[in-house]
């Protein structure tokens, strides 16, 4: 009860009245329905069976409108009545179930929205210490179950209501009889608590085996060609069958909880019902009028009750996911970065742009989940505005989590990063990265065509912008080569395209919205020479349009940098051009370029 009661609560926060509206419904249908066994009774004293003279019957007789009407009129009449009581009962629940599907329709896009609004208000905190594919189990498998909860929750209301209606009429037909029939409801429902509880593990424990399959496939899936290419075949096909497996096992589990439920509540009911009767002749001596009335209540009553048994169940196993969405809200909240979703903080008006530097000052960041030193140290440098910035370093040195502190993704631990002198703070972080286009190394392009892929970001730029940005980045050529030019569907992840060409296509969409900032982090790393070489172009052609900042992996991509900075396990350890530090025998830069071949003797026959 108290898990149907967590769904109620929230329910009733979202639908307010119109639970109420809903709870009304069920009453008036469940009224109808007893009516329309009441008007049994003239029927059945109609047929002999029932004796208005006799027994509990006699209280019918003073009500009894119909006693002065003709035998051959009475029985359409009452017939009559008895198909309006259930066509209107039938189009009240025509009626609310569809008004009940809108509630919970309602309620579960609500919660969907509300999540991935928080999702997406919450800042980049969240996403660094979860795993993207539980993130996708719950906006998925979490909600599917919720939603399910919801609708089994509604219904469970209903049969309540009707339940307690229906044990009213049997009550007044017959106290004794209903009291005991009660009191054996209330031993079984007793006696299923422990299956709820059953439910409720299971619930939890089916949800971690769907995360875990979930994960292990969106990470298998993404390494496909790795997969092929090192014939891990084999041993993927083993994890395949073991999680195939617990999730049989687990299933089965399940559906053995449930049918052994409903199998000792059928037996249980049976056998309670031929002791009633039992009874209800030996004991309580009663007219067979008022024993066909209760049976045909109770006859009507316990599927239903059974029927709130294996809702609760189900609302039990619901639970648990009910309970990790709102707890992923808590912490979506909790690293809140955005207040409103609403107003477009996107203008150009708001956008932040710089005029003299962006400067770190005395920082230092640590990652939560990070044991030992910090990812970056000390940190004290400029980055002028117009100029390029080139940031360079061994794996690990932390140059991701510079790019991150700088496009205020990451908070620094201790220290200050500044715009023109004026602290980076929470609120001005939006308008600040509205100035910044940020090319990551595995660019996120869609399954459209080329033309679509660059409006995503700029949805109002003409053919003129569009090309214009192709040329600055080197790709109006082999654009205009492809057979349907910018309307070439470029495949899942722009497949279709080389990767130089899609590394072109995204710095296209990177400049498409003009920015002030632009981030290259390690955009050419995976790239040929030639490749390299038309993206090392692009990058001198904006030169002095904007401010650049690389991160690079391939040290030729820099050579043109106004300023290179040198990370080594979270600290600077050297700053200068891409000459100067070529030339420091003794340092990390010149060390890095020795592992490229060709690069030093290329500096040194300069
Ligand atoms: N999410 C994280 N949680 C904990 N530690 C992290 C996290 N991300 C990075 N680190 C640690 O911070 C340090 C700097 O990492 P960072 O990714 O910034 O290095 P990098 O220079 O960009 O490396 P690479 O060139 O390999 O991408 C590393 O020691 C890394 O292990």
């Amino acid at each position: 009860m108290k898990d149907v009661m967590y769904f109620i609560k929230y329910l009733y926060a979202h639908s307010g009245r119109n639970l109420y509206v809903a709870l009304m419904g069920m009453v008036m249908i469940s009224l109808l329905e007893g009516a329309g066994i009441i008007m049994l009774l003239p029927m059945l004293r109609l047929s002999g069976i029932v004796d208005f003279d006799a027994g509990v019957f006699t209280m019918f007789k003073d009500f009894w409108i119909f006693q002065d009407i003709q035998q051959t009129v009475l029985l359409p009449l009452i017939l009559g009545i008895f198909i309006l009581l259930v066509a209107g009962q039938n189009y009240l629940q025509k009626f609310f179930t569809i008004r009940n599907t809108k509630i919970q329709q309602n309620f579960t896009t609500w919660l969907r929205i509300e999540l991935y609004s928080a999702l997406l208000r919450a800042s980049w905190d969240l996403y660094i210490q979860k795993r993207k594919s539980d993130l996708i189990h719950a906006l998925t498998s979490d909600y599917g179950r919720v939603s399910v909860g919801v609708y089994v929750s509604l219904q469970f209301l209903a049969s309540l209501v009707f339940m307690l209606i229906q044990l009213g009429l049997a009550f007044w037909l017959s106290s004794k009889l209903t009291l005991m029939i009660l009191l054996c409801g209330v031993m079984l429902a007793f006696l299923s608590r422990k299956r709820i509880q059953q439910s409720k593990r299971l619930g939890g424990k089916s949800s971690d085996i769907a995360k875990s399959y979930l994960a292990g496939m969106t990470d298998q899936l993404n390494g496909m060609k790795e997969i092929k290419s090192n014939t891990l075949e084999q041993s993927r096909m083993v994890w395949v069958r073991r999680m195939s497996r617990l999730m049989n096992e687990e299933q089965l589990e399940f559906i053995q909880l449930k049918a052994s439920s409903q199998f000792t509540y059928k037996v249980a009911s049976a056998a309670f019902i031929a002791v009633f009767i039992w009874l209800f002749f030996n004991l309580f001596h009663a007219e067979p009028g008022q024993l066909l009335l209760i049976f045909l209540i109770f006859s009507r009553l316990w599927p239903r009750f059974t029927g709130i048994q294996a809702n609760l169940e189900q609302i039990a196993m619901s639970v648990p996911s009910l309970k990790a969405l709102l707890n992923l809200q808590r912490e979506c909240e909790e690293v809140r970065e955005i207040e409103s979703l609403d107003h477009d903080p996107m203008n150009e008006q708001s956008r932040i742009s710089i005029l003299n530097q962006i400067e770190f000052r005395e920082v230092h960041f640590k990652y939560q989940a990070q044991e030992g030193a910090y990812a970056l140290q000390q940190i004290n440098l400029q980055i002028p505005a117009n100029r390029m910035t080139a940031i360079v370093g061994r794996s690990g040195a932390g140059k991701s989590t510079f790019i991150d502190l700088v496009m205020g993704l990451l908070q620094p631990s201790q220290g200050v990063v500044l715009l023109d002198d004026i602290p980076l703070t929470r609120e001005k972080i939006l308008q600040w990265r509205k100035s910044i286009s940020y090319v990551p190394q595995e660019p996120f392009l869609f399954n459209a065509s080329i033309r679509e892929n660059l409006l995503m970001m700029e949805p109002d730029a003409d053919e003129g912008r569009i090309w214009g940005a192709l040329t600055s980045s080197s790709a109006a050529d082999f654009v205009n080569k492809l057979p349907q030019g910018l309307d070439t569907v470029i495949g899942d992840r722009g497949i279709r395209l080389s990767g130089g060409e899609r590394q072109r296509i995204v710095l296209a969409r990177a400049l498409l919205c003009r920015p002030s900032i632009l981030i290259l982090d390690e955009a050419t790393s995976a790239l040929d020479t030639e490749n390299e070489k038309k993206i090392q172009e692009a990058i001198q052609r904006m030169k002095g349009k904007m401010t650049i900042i690389v991160v690079a992996h391939r040290l030729s991509t820099i050579r043109n940098a106004d300023q290179i900075i040198v990370l080594d396990q979270g600290r600077i350890v050297q700053t200068g051009r891409y000459n100067q530090l070529a030339t420091e025998k003794k340092g990390l830069f010149r060390s890095l370029l020795g592992h490229q071949v060709g690069e030093v003797e290329l500096v040194l026959n300069e």
